[in-house]
């Protein structure tokens, strides 16, 4: 709640807090927080006093607020964060320094967003395998009409065939169907061993009547990945794109990599995370390059503009439109020692 109005200016110290963060008033802002005034506070416009200084890119005066407990996080009406407004890269790479120390510790975006795919809101990750999919030409969508997965993606997918098709002709494992997109690709590359694991029964059974159980090199297994890992064998090539789970599912598919990826194999995920906000994205970016990073692997990210696949029909009955960036950022992860 705010505190009451300041008697001389008939503002509250919030307000005040707000105004002297827009100025960079960096003692002002140490005196109204000693004296209580609230960091998280949000102004008529729906702004913290974090988002006007980020705005001003009044980097110190962003330090004391945040040092004072401000929420980077937090979103302006417009679904902007204090990252997305500021271009001045000191107060930028300072927000990200603190964005990313905070997430590592509490992973409070993560919790909230389901990883790689989309958000699971409406249906939850863990009845999603249970619940009816519907097919079209161009998508797969859940229950509650959101998108599995969507024809727009398919160049992605073939850049990330591509990729973890490098090697060619080797073992390839790829998780998660959906459309098969990234498979078709994939097959392009004629591997020795295309192995598909696939959970969702009806996504499956689509599968079968596609005659992807007659490829002589398809091998498919039926279920989470979490239950069939123990008949996996390991590969040159590994993709990970599932849907309605979480963050931490795919940083528990990642600490079986040592296992699961040959020396010289290459591995990628589908990098939704966060998709519908830029900083945000760029934060889980870099967290799952740090957690790669400490099982041994280094991950380049590959810049493809994605702004022409998305035309505003694309998201036509669609509830949530889980990307809406203008650039995909392509994972490419190799053992440290064989990508320098
Ligand atoms: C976003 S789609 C994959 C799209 C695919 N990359 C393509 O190119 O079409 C995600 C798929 O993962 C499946 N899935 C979800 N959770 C899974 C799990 N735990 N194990 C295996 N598959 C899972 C879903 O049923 C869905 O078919």
């Amino acid at each position: 709640m705010a505190a009451p109005p300041d008697s001389k200016s008939d503002k509250s110290p919030e307000e005040l807090l707000c105004a002297a963060a827009e100025a960079g008033n960096d003692d002002a802002i140490a005196e109204l927080i000693s004296t209580g005034a609230d960091p998280t506070y949000f102004d008529a416009s729906g702004m913290t006093p974090l988002m006007r200084a980020a705005t001003g890119g009044h980097a110190a005066a962003a330090r004391l607020l945040l040092d004072a407990g401000a929420p980077w996080n937090a979103l302006s009406p417009e679904g902007l964060s204090a990252g997305d407004l500021t271009s001045d890269p000191a107060t930028y790479d300072l927000l990200l320094d603190h964005a990313l120390r905070s997430e590592l510790i509490l992973g409070t975006v993560a919790r909230r967003q389901a990883a790689p795919a989309n958000s699971s809101d409406g249906v939850p990750a863990e009845t999603y395998l249970d619940s009816r999919v519907s097919f079209s030409e161009d998508r797969v969508m859940d229950a509650e009409s959101k998108a599995v997965m969507m024809e727009w993606e398919r160049p992605l997918m073939e850049a990330h065939a591509r990729a973890v098709c490098a090697a060619g002709g080797g073992k390839v494992l790829n998780v998660g169907f959906g459309m098969g997109l990234v498979d078709q690709a994939m097959q392009r590359y004629e591997p020795e061993e295309h192995t598909i694991i696939e959970a969702h029964p009806e996504v499956y059974a689509r599968m079968l009547k596609l005659g992807w159980g007659e490829k002589k090199n398809v091998r498919i297994l039926f279920g989470r990945w979490q239950d069939v890992i123990p008949q996996l064998g390991s590969y040159d090539g590994i993709f990970f794109d599932t849907y309605g789970e979480y963050y931490e599912d795919m940083r528990e598919f990642h600490e079986h990599l040592p296992k699961l990826l040959r020396p010289g194999g290459v591995y990628s995920y589908f990098n939704g995370l966060c998709g519908d906000n830029a900083f945000f994205h760029v934060v889980y970016c870099q967290l799952v390059a740090m957690e790669l990073a400490s099982l041994g692997y280094s991950t380049q990210f590959v810049p493809l503009p994605v702004k022409d696949c998305l035309k505003a029909e694309v998201w036509e009955g669609v509830k949530q439109k889980y990307w809406q960036l203008d650039t995909y950022h392509l994972p490419v992860c190799q053992a440290e020692s064989e990508s320098e």
